[in-house]
């Protein structure tokens, strides 16, 4: 490379550098939200938080306590029916990342957050909060909502007949939370929607944690004509962990999500992308299923990218799209 050359490099480079840092570090509105130990946990300012437990977990990953004292917790209505997280601030670069309570508002009624953190080794905060002692005070704020649920009684198109939560790796902390909201409690179980959560991980070493899965493989076993569980590896590096939950080997893509929506009725036998039918009848024509399906997908945008299309554009694409559903039937967490 020619001297001018190089130094353009080093100048863009610099200046990428600049720019990125400048994105963690600058105080937006909500980073340098006023902290208040006397004021009900709200998202409008950061509350105390002490974190009560930091325990390691599946690879590169912790399962965090945070605890907040009574007079913290946010009146029992004020939290929505809904998907939401908390923003936990790093108190070293002052930025901010949501992460989502696994037992939601049943836990925080008890004034306990449980959070799966999956530590990036180049993160900034994910590597801060995984390095905090406990007995630390965090600050938190919240709620953040991320989706909301219709609720039981609603009985208007919103409500689903068969609801698909499709993740990988962290991004199953969202659809825990929710399930947990609907399954933890058996009179909240209600027997109009169906819910497929297919999980998928690089590696059998990398699945959840087994606090999530045994949980999750309870209730499913418990409730079966609401809930069904499907997990995925891109390898097995491991022995199968003794779950009761079918473990398939590969992506989460076109065979996965058949046989799932074959399972549920939603796909006929001779419904296959491979079939002479599927050529000659393109999926995109067939006629609708008059069922009322939701897919919510989470997970890293690759996943999310293969399954649905990709995050901010309106026309389905992935194998949904390839499938025949429709914009309305997805959520991209
Ligand atoms: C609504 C919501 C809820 C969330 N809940 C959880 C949760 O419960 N548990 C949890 O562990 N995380 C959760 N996350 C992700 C979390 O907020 C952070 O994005 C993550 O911890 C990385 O932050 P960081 O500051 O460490 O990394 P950054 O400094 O922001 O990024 C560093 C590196 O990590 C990569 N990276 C960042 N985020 C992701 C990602 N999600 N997938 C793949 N690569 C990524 C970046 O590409 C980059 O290379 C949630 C995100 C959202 C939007």
């Amino acid at each position: 490379m020619t001297g001018p050359s190089r130094v353009a490099v080093k100048v863009v480079s610099l200046a990428t550098a600049g720019a990125f840092t400048a994105y963690l570090t600058w105080p937006s509105p909500s980073k340098a939200a006023r902290t208040s130990a006397t004021e009900p946990l709200a998202s409008t300012h950061f509350t105390p938080a002490t974190l009560a437990s930091s325990v390691p977990s599946v690879p590169h990953s912790k399962l965090l306590t945070l605890t907040l004292p009574p007079h913290l917790l946010p009146p029992k209505d004020a939290f929505p029916r809904a998907i939401w997280s908390i923003y936990v601030k790093d108190s070293d670069l002052q930025i901010e990342r949501p992460y989502t309570p696994l037992e939601g508002t049943d836990g925080l009624e008890r004034g306990e957050l449980k959070l799966w953190v999956k530590r990036y080794d180049d993160g900034e905060v994910s590597r801060w909060l995984c390095s905090r002692p406990p007995g630390e005070m965090l600050e938190i704020r919240g709620p953040v909502q991320t989706w909301a649920m219709p609720p039981p009684s609603d009985t208007s198109a919103e409500q689903f007949d068969e609801v698909f939560l499709i993740s990988g790796g962290t991004g199953i902390t969202p659809f825990y939370q929710l399930l947990h909201s609907l399954f933890s409690d058996p009179t909240r179980v209600s027997g109009k929607t169906h819910y497929t959560l297919i999980h998928s991980s690089p590696s059998t070493s990398t699945l959840p944690p087994p606090q999530l899965l045994d949980t999750l493989s309870a209730w499913a076993r418990r409730y079966p004509r609401n809930l069904s569980l499907s997990l995925c590896v891109d390898a097995r590096d491991l022995p199968d962990p003794p779950l009761g939950i079918k473990l398939h080997e590969g992506r989460v893509g076109s065979a996965v999500l058949d046989r799932a929506l074959r399972r549920r009725s939603l796909r006929a036998q001779t419904d296959d992308a491979q079939s002479w039918w599927a050529r000659v009848w393109p999926a995109r024509s067939r006629p609708q299923t008059p069922r009322r399906v939701l897919f919510l997908v989470c997970g890293p945008d690759p996943m999310i990218r293969a399954i649905a299309g990709p995050k901010g554009v309106q026309t389905t694409g992935g194998v949904l799209g390839q499938m025949g559903f429709q914009e309305h039937q997805i959520r991209r967490l």
